[in-house]
């Protein structure tokens, strides 16, 4: 199975340990095994008269003084029971502690692996993979394996040797008794694999709708104002109940699989024991066996059926972990993001050149076509048009979170897909339209990309995106601590304290895209003012769909399903008809655009 054999591969670097608490369960199932031959012997050979047909176990007694010395200090086999009793303890307790010791450090490296190769995964599925289900793999699903790692499996070679050693005990003391104390084993095996295949089924259900109640709750609390602002808290309510019934339905499911299999194995296992007190104490009283190996029997039969009730758990656990394991593969296998560590890394000045650039996420439907322009580096250009014209898809190519289909573009004359990916991103900075804070203070979000950065230069930065004084109202200033997503704080705020993050790292190439949406409209004038005062060496692309907030680009780009429709100043647009000079006069209703309006 393709699964175990991943999972043996994370155990790489600690299968040794795992080999160490397998010899300790083993030793462990030794020392309990020879209490009951230590009985026996005891009933039948010291203080019964039965004849000793073990060389070994003959010179064993003679060590301890020799049978008469023994029947008369019988003490001495009882101190013997209980130092076996000790090592067992001493053993299994050796064991468990190597087990979990390797189980940790197997499901650190799984989260890490995993953590890791998320970090590596292109923007293109994060953008479509949902957070929850996400969430749950790293958690859950490791903590599955975990679980399985730390208590089955090595209990697994330790009931494998136990079933072995106990049935060849049992052949060489009786081969009659033997065969009736196994003779439900068959049957017990056949449905414990049964029960293994139908596990991993309804496991994978219930693990599955564990992973969409996660979805739901997380987007629940990422989304709490929209849900406020909404009034959805009924709906959501509701959302999360049918959610939270699915998982408790699902779950119930396997508990119910699980008491099945319970009861089943059970009345086979109590069978089995009947089988041998019945046909044991036939032979007993009719003098084919002894009572020594009557009294070590019902001993055995207990060790033997004990394991196999615990395959039980051991088939559930490890079910649930085969699924867990190809969870956690299906991420594993998700092709990272190539950065092409090998490709140029040329100093960037900010000159770019769109030549025919044609991009589609799927490539039958493009999203971008024909799409050709130049921006002189330290120069503005501004992006305008209705929402899916494909504003934010031209970034995404400069920032090459996507790579473009057909054409060429090129910055400073090198075509963008010979540069290094994380060489452009370093050097393209972008405010997102909705950003993103750390739960850190204000002055550590700032500074992100460089730690090392000083705060003079971040007090600079805060003073260009007009936030500033904001952060100064607050108590502890720039050591304000921003809750998760930064929800004590306004939008205008995040967004402004994004772009001080942002201007910060002096890229030669910055875009905002949409990023001045959740500032008013002076604060947005004295911004750009800021930025055209100290940017005089970046390239600045400003997404908008305000007039105001383009209007003074030296070149504005106007898109409309995917193409540029108008190109050229806010003087040279507002003369052509066209699509800029209609937004124009909707975001500037005067009495002459009213007119205009009105008759187109
Ligand atoms: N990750 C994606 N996968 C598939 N299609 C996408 C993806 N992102 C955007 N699109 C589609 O591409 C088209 C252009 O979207 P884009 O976000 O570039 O538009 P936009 O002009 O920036 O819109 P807005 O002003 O609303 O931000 C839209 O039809 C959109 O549905």
């Amino acid at each position: 199975m393709k699964e175990i054999k991943k999972l043996f591969e994370f155990m790489t670097g600690y299968r040794k340990i795992y080999l160490l608490g397998m010899v300790c369960i083993i030793l462990s199932q030794i020392f309990s095994m020879l209490s009951p031959l230590v009985v026996r012997t005891t009933i039948d050979s010291i203080i019964g008269d039965e004849v000793i047909s073990s060389k070994i176990m003959k010179n064993i007694i003679d060590l301890w003084g020799g049978k008469f010395f023994l029947r008369n200090n019988i003490w001495l086999i009882g101190s013997i029971i209980v130092v076996i009793t000790l090592l067992r303890g001493l053993f299994l307790y050796f064991k468990n502690t190597l087990s979990s010791k390797a189980a940790e450090h197997t499901t650190k490296k799984i989260r890490d692996l995993l953590y890791d190769h998320i970090q590596r995964l292109p923007y293109e599925y994060h953008i479509k993979a949902e957070t929850g289900d996400l969430v749950q793999r790293c958690t859950s699903d490791v903590e599955t394996i975990k679980r399985f790692l730390s208590i089955q499996l090595v209990e697994v070679a330790g009931s494998l040797f136990m079933v072995i050693l106990v049935f060849y005990i049992m052949v060489s003391l009786n081969v009659k008794m033997a065969l009736v104390s196994t003779i439900t084993m068959p049957v017990i095996f056949a449905f414990a694999f049964i029960f293994f295949s139908k596990v991993k089924i309804v496991f994978q259900n219930s693990d599955e709708a564990e992973a969409e109640l996660t979805t739901v709750l997380q987007e629940n609390l990422t989304a709490v104002r929209v849900v406020k602002a909404f009034a959805r808290q009924d709906y959501e309510i509701k959302k999360f109940d049918e959610k939270n019934k699915e998982y408790r339905n699902k779950s119930q499911k396997l508990i119910n699989l699980l008491a099945v299999y319970w009861a089943v194995s059970d009345f086979l296992c109590f069978l089995q024991i009947g089988l041998v007190l019945v046909f044991g104490s036939f032979w007993a009283v009719r003098g084919d066996i002894s009572l020594g190996t009557l009294v070590a029997f019902i001993s055995y039969i207990n060790m033997l059926l004990w394991p196999i009730r615990q395959m039980g758990r051991t088939l559930t656990d490890m079910g649930k972990a085969v699924v867990s394991v190809r969870r956690i593969e299906e991420i594993l296998n998700q092709p990272i993001e190539i950065l092409e560590e090998k490709g140029e890394k040329p100093a960037i000045h900010g000159n770019i050149s769109f030549e025919k650039v044609w991009f589609g996420y799927d490539k039958a439907n493009p999203v971008l076509k024909d799409i050709s322009f130049t921006v002189k580096a330290g120069s503005t250009l501004a992006l305008i048009g209705p929402t899916g014209s494909g504003k934010s898809s031209l970034v995404h190519l400069l920032s090459r979170l996507y790579d473009y289909d057909k054409g060429s573009i090129k910055i400073d004359d090198m075509e963008l897909k010979d540069i290094d990916k994380k060489w452009i991103r370093k050097n393209v900075g972008i405010v997102l339209q909705e950003p993103f804070l750390y739960a850190k203070t204000i002055r550590d979000n700032i500074k992100l990309a460089d730690p090392t950065i000083k705060d003079d230069k971040v007090y600079e930065s805060a003073k260009i995106a007009s936030v500033h004084k904001d952060i100064m109202s607050f108590d502890k200033g720039y050591d304000t601590y921003v809750g998760e997503r930064g929800v004590s704080l306004s939008g205008g705020q995040k967004q402004r304290i994004a772009i001080a993050r942002t201007i910060i790292n002096n890229c030669p190439i910055v875009i905002f895209d949409d990023s001045l949406s959740a500032v008013d409209t002076e604060t947005d004038i004295a911004i750009r003012k800021a930025l055209k005062n100290r940017q005089s060496k970046s390239t600045t692309i400003i997404i908008s769909h305000r007039i105001a907030t383009v209007s003074e680009a030296d070149m504005i780009l106007v898109m409309d399903k995917g193409r540029i429709v108008q190109k050229g100043s806010h003087e040279e647009l507002l003369k052509e008809e066209g699509l800029y000079k209609r937004i124009y006069q909707i975001q500037n209703p005067t009495e002459e655009f009213m007119d205009l309006n009105l008759r187109t």
